[in-house]
């Protein structure tokens, strides 16, 4: 959950030296991918995946690494791609549209008005009312044309910076989920890239030659929920300089949680007197 309209640091096109490192980040980020989709069982035979589109590092990344997962399977499952036009007036989806076209990957752009309703509503944060609308429409789209499950491109940073906001900010200890059913059943959000960092999904998608596509609003970086997110990601690239496995410690950490020596009353008491 990057500005998603930060343009990437690797603004030049790779040199050769560079596109020989792809093999190994792509293996790296398949093998992640490919665990993480085993363990938390993200992917079933049948199922129609739809792709959150944003044009941004992180969605091509995940759209590039469900194509090739869906390729080489053994089982059978759709993957289609979604891109919501927020009505920004620089944004425009139309380069997305082509290199879905030309990878042969369905791809659909859903009008949606959010460029009016976030200047209707100053008062409120713009990315919270923006990513709200992003997802109703999603999930309606893929409720109306029978896909399964809605895949979204967040990956490790994000869960980690989301983690530490909720305890800094929020008081509650949770973080976004690797697979999140609906309340009403309706739709089932997967993360894929949830155990992948956004520096190799920034290179990957880069050496990839993805473009880049800004979201055009004006409000972006701007929000409160922004800069919280900006002061976490500082504080995590600082640490990790003295604790150079400190994002891997803090995923094993969300993987391994003892609710007993937590102090949430509220928790059933077998989960709460475990001994130690
Ligand atoms: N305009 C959009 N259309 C479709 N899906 C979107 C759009 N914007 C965001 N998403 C989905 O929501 C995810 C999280 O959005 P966020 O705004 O946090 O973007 P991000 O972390 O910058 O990711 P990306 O690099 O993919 O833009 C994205 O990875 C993508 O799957």
């Amino acid at each position: 959950m990057s500005n998603p309209c930060a343009l990437p640091s690797l603004a030049l096109p790779p040199t050769e030296a560079d596109l020989r490192t792809l093999p190994k980040l792509e293996e790296r980020i398949r093998r992640r991918v490919g665990m993480a989709v085993h363990e938390f069982g993200l992917i079933q035979d049948g199922d129609r995946i739809l792709v959150g589109l944003s044009g941004g590092k992180d969605s091509w990344a995940l759209l590039d690494v469900l194509e090739s997962l869906r390729r080489r399977a053994p089982i059978r499952f759709e993957v289609h791609g979604a891109t919501i036009d927020p009505g920004f007036p620089g944004y425009n989806p139309d380069r997305i549209a082509e290199v879905c076209e030309a990878k042969g990957i369905p791809h659909v752009i859903l009008g949606a008005p959010i460029d009016t309703l976030v200047r209707r509503k100053p008062d409120i944060t713009p990315c919270a009312i923006c990513s709200r609308l992003r997802r109703g429409v999603l999930y309606s789209y893929a409720r109306e044309q029978g896909f399964n499950k809605l895949a979204l491109g967040h990956h490790l940073d994000d869960l980690i910076e989301t983690l530490l906001i909720n305890q800094f900010f929020e008081g509650r200890l949770s973080t976004m989920p690797l697979k999140l059913v609906s309340d009403d059943g309706g739709n089932t959000v997967i993360r894929p890239l949830g155990t992948c960092e956004e520096e190799d999904l920034r290179r990957f998608a880069w050496l990839k030659g993805y473009p880049f596509v800004p979201c055009g609003c004006p409000l972006c970086g701007a929000s409160v929920l922004e800069s919280r997110r900006a002061q976490v990601k500082d504080l995590v690239a600082t640490l990790k300089t003295s604790i150079p496995d400190l994002k891997f410690s803090m995923l094993k950490a969300m993987k391994n949680v003892k609710p007993s020596h937590l102090l949430d009353a509220r928790l059933p008491p077998e989960t709460r007197d475990s001994g130690n």
